[in-house]
């Protein structure tokens, strides 16, 4: 579990790190990037929000993109962002499109060939990342969120809901709502998980896994761009939210006017969310 030092900034009073290592879930050299806060000079254990991005992106863009570390310097809290899929394996099919393969791995377990031995982003996150981050940085075991932004968003719903309690709160930035009803999430659960009938889809997807959703009280906090070129075809955050209400599970649909699926959208309210999840976090 020995972690490389890539890079380390100064940032708003903290640090801003890159770290790599070996994954023994996806086995493969992965990085990831930790903001420690000033907070943490105090000796004082902190809480942890992980965020997870989108289709395309490295660990690199919510580094340098959302501003995030501004909001993280005030409240004290530690920042935690994986990259989004394995990468370096040169499997036949990873590097053809944008919605499949490095860059997308949906932040699921595959289990068809040749995808199910590397592409275990679920489990990486949700146990691997966390017994690493828990071992190395001063953080208060247990008093960890998590959030993303549209593959990352969906991601983030997913590992909370299929993890009752783990997380203390989540949100998500225009997740794609309902995969298996856009054509995204349709490449993507047919190339890692096989055809639609094998039946293991919803297992994957969060309108369907609220609706069978049980453990400790959760809310769903999803953000959505109304000028997001994504909206109509691929985000469908109106499935999820009527699911929500058919459930009676606690759900709410924050609009942007005006604002589009950039990260320019994301900077604009990653600040609401960090003060959102401490709110949750500092119970
Ligand atoms: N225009 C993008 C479409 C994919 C996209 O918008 N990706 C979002 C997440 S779904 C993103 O965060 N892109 C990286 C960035 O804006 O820095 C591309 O094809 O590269």
């Amino acid at each position: 579990m020995a972690l490389t030092e890539v890079s380390c900034n100064k940032i708003f009073g903290g640090l801003q790190k890159v770290f790599s290592h070996k994954s023994k879930e996806v086995g493969c050299t992965m990085k990831f990037g930790v903001f420690v806060p000033p907070q943490a000079e105090e000796n004082k254990k902190l809480p942890v929000i992980y965020w997870l991005s989108g289709l395309t992106c490295s660990e690199a863009n919510f580094i340098e993109k959302s501003g995030a570390q501004r909001y993280a310097a005030i409240h004290g809290v530690i920042i935690v962002n994986p990259d989004t899929s394995p990468r370096g394996l040169n499997i036949p099919g990873d590097s053809e499109s944008m919605d499949f393969g490095v860059g997308a791995g949906f932040y699921i377990n595959a289990t068809q060939s040749p995808w199910k031995d590397n592409y275990r982003m679920f489990s990486y996150v949700t146990k691997e990342l966390i017994e690493i981050v828990n071992l190395n940085f001063p953080v208060a075991e247990g008093k960890q969120s998590i959030m993303g932004h549209s593959m990352g968003g969906h991601g983030a719903l997913v590992c909370a809901l299929k993890n009752p309690g783990l997380y203390k709160s989540v949100s998500a930035f225009a997740p794609i709502s309902n995969p298996l009803k856009c054509s995204f999430g349709i490449k993507a659960f047919t190339g890692y998980l096989g055809p639609k009938e094998t039946g293991t889809w919803s297992e994957w997807d969060a309108t369907e896994l609220v609706k069978k959703y049980s453990g400790p009280a959760l809310e769903l906090l999803i953000d959505q761009g109304m000028e997001d070129n994504f909206l109509k075809n691929q985000l469908l955050p109106e499935n999820l939210m009527e699911a929500c209400k058919n459930v009676s599970f606690p759900a709410i649909l924050k609009k942007r006017e005006g604002y589009d699926h950039s990260y320019y959208y994301v900077a604009s309210f990653i600040g609401e969310h960090i003060e959102y999840h401490m709110k949750n976090l500092t119970k």
